[in-house]
């Protein structure tokens, strides 16, 4: 269990856009001067688009950057629900390397799975960092009850990426995925959260006092990371 989670409030999501975008700079500058680069995962979903915004305006060695979605739901690229669409507008005119984990939708979502997980053997690991959202009904990256919940979090070790058919679909977006795995997303060097709303307030604080026995993929995440995490949160 992390034992240092911190909450970060702030008055509205533009402020919550620049303190986030300027952590996660920090940590971009960091890599590449230990490294020469930096490898990133950042979540799909609204919440997080006002910090891309913000961070992609910042002056970075952004061809030193690699990006990876968190988690990519299975349709096309170019489509309205890709998340990799989403951070390519952001951050491929920046000249960041931004890596699409299911760069075709196909009917086997496990199949999809297992090729984003050879694909992310390109990537240096662990993550620099990665960055989570959280839904309203607790699911973080694609991380969601359903047939494959314990394989996303006691899976193998070097398993990074695996499929995911939630079950229940979330409304918004109601699609087979591809997600980081538990361990791919705990052993990352930073984890921070970004959240907005009084509603996934709520989730994010039972889950933390729930602990290890947590049903909810936040609280499993919180649980098995030994890291310090940020939450940063907006009222909207
Ligand atoms: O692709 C996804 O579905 C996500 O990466 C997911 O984990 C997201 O972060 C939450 O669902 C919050 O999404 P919102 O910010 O849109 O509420």
């Amino acid at each position: 269990m992390s034992d240092e989670i911190e909450w970060w409030e702030y008055d509205d999501a533009a402020e919550m856009a620049a303190a986030v975008a300027d952590d996660i700079g920090f940590i971009i500058e960091s890599a590449i001067d230990a490294r020469g680069a930096a490898v990133i995962a950042l979540p799909g979903g609204k919440t997080p688009l006002p910090i891309y915004d913000k961070l992609s305006s910042a002056k970075l060695e952004w061809k030193r950057v690699t990006i990876i979605p968190g988690d990519e739901r299975i349709v096309p690229l170019g489509d309205p629900l890709s998340n990799v669409t989403a951070l390519a507008k952001f951050f491929l005119p920046k000249g960041a390397r931004v890596m699409p984990i299911v760069p075709h939708a196909i009917e086997d979502y496990k199949a999809a799975g297992r090729s984003a997980d050879a694909l992310m053997q390109d990537l240096h690991w662990p993550l620099d960092l990665c960055l989570l959202g959280v839904g309203s009904d607790g699911h973080t990256a694609s991380i969601f009850p359903g047939p494959d919940y314990d394989e996303a979090l006691t899976g193998p070790k070097e398993r990074r990426a695996l499929g995911v058919m939630p079950d229940p679909m979330p409304a918004d977006a109601p699609v087979p995925r591809v997600t980081l795995s538990m361990a791919a997303i705990t052993a990352a060097r930073a984890l921070m959260i970004a959240v907005a709303g009084k509603e996934k307030r709520a989730v994010v604080e039972a889950a933390i006092k729930e602990g290890k026995s947590s049903k909810s993929p936040i609280g499993q995440a919180l649980a098995r990371t030994e890291l310090p995490v940020d939450i940063h949160w907006a009222p909207n």
